[in-house]
């Protein structure tokens, strides 16, 4: 069986929210947008609010999906959803840092392995964003 994984890119005023991963060891460190796994009986949007409220402690509007299934590993996939901030200032609950990374920083981040591509895509529609 395949695992979901959900991830929100948060968008503000152009800059995109980034979190560094505190675990596992082989991921700490790196970094990825925040979401988790989807639970079962959930739909990908509920996942990805709550996981936002677990992580950061915020709640978020989820728009567009960017791209379909990104391969991370054999069983896991990662959906990513273009986010906007409802109400709340995010905090690293489970992570080890957060950034807002201003277009000329998006790759300033040492990004996790499968979030390379999926920046490179959130970066092509935000730049078309209205
Ligand atoms: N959330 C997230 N996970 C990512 C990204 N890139 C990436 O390779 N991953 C991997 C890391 C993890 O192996 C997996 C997500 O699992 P997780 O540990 O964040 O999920 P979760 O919050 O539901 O965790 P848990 O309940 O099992 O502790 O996907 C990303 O951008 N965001």
């Amino acid at each position: 069986m395949t695992v979901v994984v959900v991830a929100a890119a948060i968008i503000s005023d152009g800059r995109v929210l980034a979190a560094q991963r505190a675990e596992p060891p082989e991921l700490a460190g790196g970094w990825e947008f925040p979401g988790g796994k989807v639970d079962p009986g959930e739909s990908d949007v509920e996942a990805l609010v709550r996981e936002c409220r677990e992580e950061l402690g915020v709640e978020i509007a989820v728009g567009e999906q960017v791209g379909g299934d990104w391969p991370l590993t054999r069983d896991y996939v990662m959906r990513v959803y273009l986010s906007t901030l409802l109400s709340g200032v995010p905090v690293p609950k489970e992570h080890m840092a957060l950034r807002w990374l201003a277009p000329q920083e998006y790759y300033a981040v040492p990004w996790l392995a499968a979030d390379l591509p999926v920046m490179k895509a959130v970066e092509d529609r935000v730049r078309i964003l209205p």
